[in-house]
Order: structure tokens, then C-alpha cells, then sequence
């Protein structure tokens, strides 16, 4: 059976040349970094646009309160209109959103060498390093990461070889509320689209027998001229939905059409989550898959972490059956993945009938 790292094994991206900048030894943003020109032209077009736009929607990311008795027609709402929610009563106690957190920023603070003893490797898709979608962009982002795919014993071995139980527990106890808690999301909007019973049934049990996550911890260092970097460069997520923590610093946007990039900033005790590909393909296009980016800031060392929910990587993702007219093939998650990889946003339209 084909896991999520094969995926990415078998998909290697040539990301060895691309390491994260030793950002502590920085004091002025390095050219390699510069992204004046990306920056604002983005949001000049997308101003310009404004002009036109009638905006007479909500204007911001709506907060679902998952204890809520009209819960699945919020979520859909949501789904539709945003790609993106924040849910409150969630569930996840705050004491191990603060643990993960925590763990996340000794990690980040460990030496350089010391990170780069766990550098994923050139077909790896765990460790330390910048992100995937790097080779698509010619400057580089102020932004380093780690991603983790079930186990973080090895990495974490390396990098506190007498000490490393408390991460892994960490970082274990954190994928397994956040597999139940993705699959109590998905199941809500398993309702609210037009889904068989067998569909869901096939669903469901994939989802939490086979499902396969990856957690992705970000760091955003402080820096030096944050109007002129990216933390992370705009793209969307690939699996089927995203559950977001960021720590109490501003840094995710999303782009509005017609309104250009939007700030979502933290809630306490709030998560983030976000629609990805395989759920717009799911959901024939209903839901849009969110296009988002991290701006890093002056005075604060941001982290946020990411956990990325989806089927297992031999299972087959289309439109469910009882939506009209599929706009999108039907293919294998793994699939869907190496076309991520060789054309990043475009995988989509590559997919389209
Ligand atoms: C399971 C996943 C999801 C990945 C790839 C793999 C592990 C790391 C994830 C991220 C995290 C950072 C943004 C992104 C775009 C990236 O570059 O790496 C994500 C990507 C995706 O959603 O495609
Ligand atoms: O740091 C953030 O707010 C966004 C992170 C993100 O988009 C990702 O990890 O995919
Ligand atoms: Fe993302």
C-alpha cells in the first residue's frame, strides 16, 4: 500500500540547494530574500480590482462553534463562501496546543547545525527544511520548517539524543486529536454535500482506518524588513482540509477575489481550517480550495503549526457521484500529488473535463 511519504518519495523535488537562511546572523534583508516587486504587485492588481467589486459579503472569516445545534449547515456555509472557518469548541485542550507550541519553538531555537543534522532528505518529505513549493519561486522565503508523517522519533533522536520523548509524546498526542477532529469536520461536510450512503460509508472508514496526516511546523523569525519578504509563499494546501494553530502573532492572509489578500488573525483557543485540493475536487468545485500566504513580522518570532488531513494515497478522490456534471477526473491521491509537484497551481486545471 502506498503511504504518504511514497507519495512524496516517489516524487522527489530537488530541494537539497534550498536551505533555510541561518536567520539569527541577518541583520538586513539579503537580495536572495527580497520580494518587493511579487509583494506589491499582487496587491495593486487586486486593489485596482476593488474599484469595480461590490463587496457585500461578510468580511471576515466566520468563527463555528462546533457545540452548535445548526452546525452542519455553518460549516457548509462556510465551505462555500470561504474555504476557511475558525472552530471554537473544539475540543483540543489548550494545555497541549501550548505544549505543541512550545516543542515547536525549542526546536526552532536549536543551532542552525543542529537543525540541519535532520534536513529532509533529497526524497524525503519529513525533517527540517524550507517548503516544498520553494522551486517554484525565484526568490526565497523568511521561513524555515519541519514536517513530521506519523513518527518524529528519528529526527528527534538526532536532535536531542538523550531528551527526545517528550517531543515525539508531544507531537504524537497533538496527530491523533487532530485525525479525530479533521474526521468529525469532514463527516460534518460529508452531510452537508449530497453524499451517498455508501459514499460516506467508503468515506468514512478510509478516513479513520487508512487516513493519512502530516504536521508541519512552521517558524517565521523576526525580520529585519517584513514588508519587503514572504513567509510562505502564496499557495494552497493539497489534501483535504487543513486545521491551522497560530500562536498569538498576526502572519496568515487569504486572497479575496475582488478584495485582494485579507488578514485572518489569531482567536485564542480558536483553530483554522481551510479546504484543500482534494476536497475542492470532492466537492465538484462548491467549495473553493483557499490561496493563502505568511507574511513574517518585525519584533516577533512567529510559529504556527499545521496539521494536513487526507485519504490514504492509493484511494481514488473525484466528485462525489450524486453532484451534476463533474468538472474534475477522478484520480489517485498519489496521483494528484506528483502532478502537485511538477505544476503546483495548475495541477488543478491539468484535471479538468
Ligand atoms: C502532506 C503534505 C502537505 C504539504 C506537503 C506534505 C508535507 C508538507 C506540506 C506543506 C507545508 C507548507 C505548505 C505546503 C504547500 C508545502 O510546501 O509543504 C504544504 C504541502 C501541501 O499541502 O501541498
Ligand atoms: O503560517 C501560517 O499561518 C500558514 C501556514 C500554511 O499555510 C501551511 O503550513 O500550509
Ligand atoms: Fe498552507
Amino acid at each position: 500500500m502506498a503511504t504518504l511519504s511514497q507519495a512524496y518519495k516517489d516524487d522527489p523535488l530537488d530541494l537539497q540547494h534550498i536551505i533555510p537562511l541561518d536567520f539569527d546572523s541577518v541583520h538586513k534583508l539579503p537580495d536572495s530574500h527580497t520580494w518587493s516587486d511579487h509583494v506589491s504587485c499582487l496587491d495593486s492588481e487586486k486593489y485596482a480590482y476593488l474599484k469595480h467589486a461590490s463587496i457585500n459579503e461578510e468580511s471576515s472569516v466566520p468563527i463555528i462553534d462546533l457545540s452548535a445545534p445548526n452546525v452542519v449547515e455553518l460549516v457548509g456555509n462556510a465551505c462555500q463562501v470561504w474555504g476557511m472557518f475558525h472552530v471554537i469548541n473544539h475540543g483540543v485542550s489548550s494545555s497541549l496546543v501550548d505544549d505543541v507550541d512550545s516543542c515547536a519553538r525549542q526546536l526552532f531555537s536549536l543551532p542552525t547545525q543542529q537543525k540541519l543534522k535532520t534536513l529532509r532528505a533529497p526524497g524525503g518529505a519529513t525533517g527540517y527544511g524550507a517548503a516544498r513549493i520553494s522551486p517554484f519561486f525565484s526568490k526565497l522565503m523568511w521561513h524555515e520548517g519541519f514536517t513530521i508523517i506519523g513518527s518524529a522519533v528519528e529526527h528527534a533522536k538526532e536532535l536531542w539524543p538523550h531528551d527526545y520523548e517528550e517531543f515525539c509524546n508531544v507531537m504524537d498526542t497533538y496527530q491523533k486529536k487532530m485525525k479525530s477532529l479533521a474526521y468529525q469536520i469532514l463527516l460534518l461536510i460529508l452531510k452537508f454535500l449530497d453524499t451517498t450512503q455508501e459514499e460516506e460509508e467508503t468515506i468514512s472508514i478510509t478516513s479513520i482506518y487508512g487516513s493519512e496526516g502530516a504536521l508541519q511546523l512552521n517558524s517565521y523569525p523576526c525580520c529585519p524588513d517584513p514588508n519587503r519578504a514572504i513567509g510562505l509563499a502564496p499557495h494552497t494546501d493539497s489534501l483535504l482540509l487543513t486545521i491551522l494553530h497560530q500562536s498569538e502573532t498576526n502572519g496568515l492572509q487569504i486572497h479575496r477575489n475582488g478584495v485582494g489578500w485579507l488578514s485572518v488573525p489569531p482567536i485564542s483557543g480558536s483553530l483554522v481550517v481551510n479546504i484543500g485540493d482534494l476536497l475542492h475536487i470532492m466537492s465538484n468545485g462548491r467549495f473553493p480550495t483557499v490561496y493563502h500566504r505568511a507574511v513574517p513580522n518585525q519584533n516577533r518570532h512567529r510559529i504556527s503549526i499545521a496539521y494536513f488531513y487526507g485519504p490514504p494515497a492509493d484511494s481514488i478522490v473525484g466528485p462525489l457521484s450524486k453532484l451534476p456534471f463533474p468538472r474534475y477526473r477522478s484520480l489517485t491521491v498519489k496521483e494528484y500529488i506528483s502532478l502537485k509537484n511538477k505544476h503546483l497551481e495548475r495541477a488543478l486545471s491539468l484535471i479538468k473535463i
